[in-house]
């Protein structure tokens, strides 16, 4: 969405994102987990990010409850507030992204429109888009925070899997297997992939290796 006031003019910095880049050591990009909740997007996330800061790499995980407890506090989850949340999300990641930062995102965000959308605001190779699959049936039998009992109970309205759509990605850059494979074969294959990217370098995760 662009701003039509002709009196809001972008102002260009001087230090910009391959400034950064230099200084960082490593390249900024967007890592878009999505899936349904409880499929483990939070989880991955953050071990992905704990083994990214062990590297030496700058990092920020952009997590569902917690933005919805700030920036999107106005928001519920119909489906027009959900395209409003991922909408902000999308905006927050593309500045993060400027500031040299690898953003995690872990939101359901449930519709492909908005993912493309989001993945449209910067350029292709710096948008990853992760699907957490993990079966309806698992994320149910997880239920972390007693939701889907709730949603069963009908206690809570639109909730996504059992009362609202998930729309599963039909081109997602990777597909980590959530609800089969062990938290630690997922990360490592979410790292292979950003060894694969250019996102890392393999020198810089075999020489920090050997610290920790
Ligand atoms: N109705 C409904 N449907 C789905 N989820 C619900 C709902 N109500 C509350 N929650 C909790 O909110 C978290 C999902 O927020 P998101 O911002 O990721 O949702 S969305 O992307 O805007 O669809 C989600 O967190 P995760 O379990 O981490 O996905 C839930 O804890
Ligand atoms: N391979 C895996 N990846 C991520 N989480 C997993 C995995 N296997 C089991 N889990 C468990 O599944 C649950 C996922 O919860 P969470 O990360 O909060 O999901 P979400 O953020 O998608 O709602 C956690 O209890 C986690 O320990």
């Amino acid at each position: 969405m662009e701003n039509t006031d002709k009196h809001v003019v972008w102002h260009h910095a001087g230090i910009k994102r391959a400034h950064r880049e230099v200084l960082n050591g490593h390249r900024s990009a967007i890592l878009w987990f999505t899936g349904l909740s409880g499929s483990g997007k939070s989880t991955l996330a953050h071990a992905v990010e704990e083994r990214l800061h062990q590297l030496g790499c700058r990092t920020f995980v952009l997590d569902g409850d917690n933005v919805r407890q700030g920036l999107c506090t106005d928001l519920g989850f119909s489906d027009h507030d959900r395209r409003e949340n991922i909408r902000r999300i999308s905006e927050v990641a593309k500045l993060m992204l400027e500031a040299g930062v690898i953003t995690l995102t872990a939101f359901i965000s449930p519709f492909q429109m908005e993912r493309l959308q989001a993945r449209q605001l910067v350029a292709e190779n710096d948008f990853i888009e992760i699907y957490c699959n993990c079966e309806l049936a698992v994320c149910e039998r997880r239920d972390t925070k007693g939701l889907y009992r709730k949603a069963r109970l009908g206690e809570i309205k639109w909730f996504t899997g059992i009362s609202s759509p998930y729309e599963v990605p039909q081109h997602p850059d990777l597909v980590v297997e959530t609800g089969r494979d062990s938290l630690a074969d997922c990360v490592d294959t979410v790292m292979q992939f950003l060894v694969l990217r250019g996102v890392i370098e393999l020198p810089r995760v075999r020489e920090r290796a050997d610290e920790y």
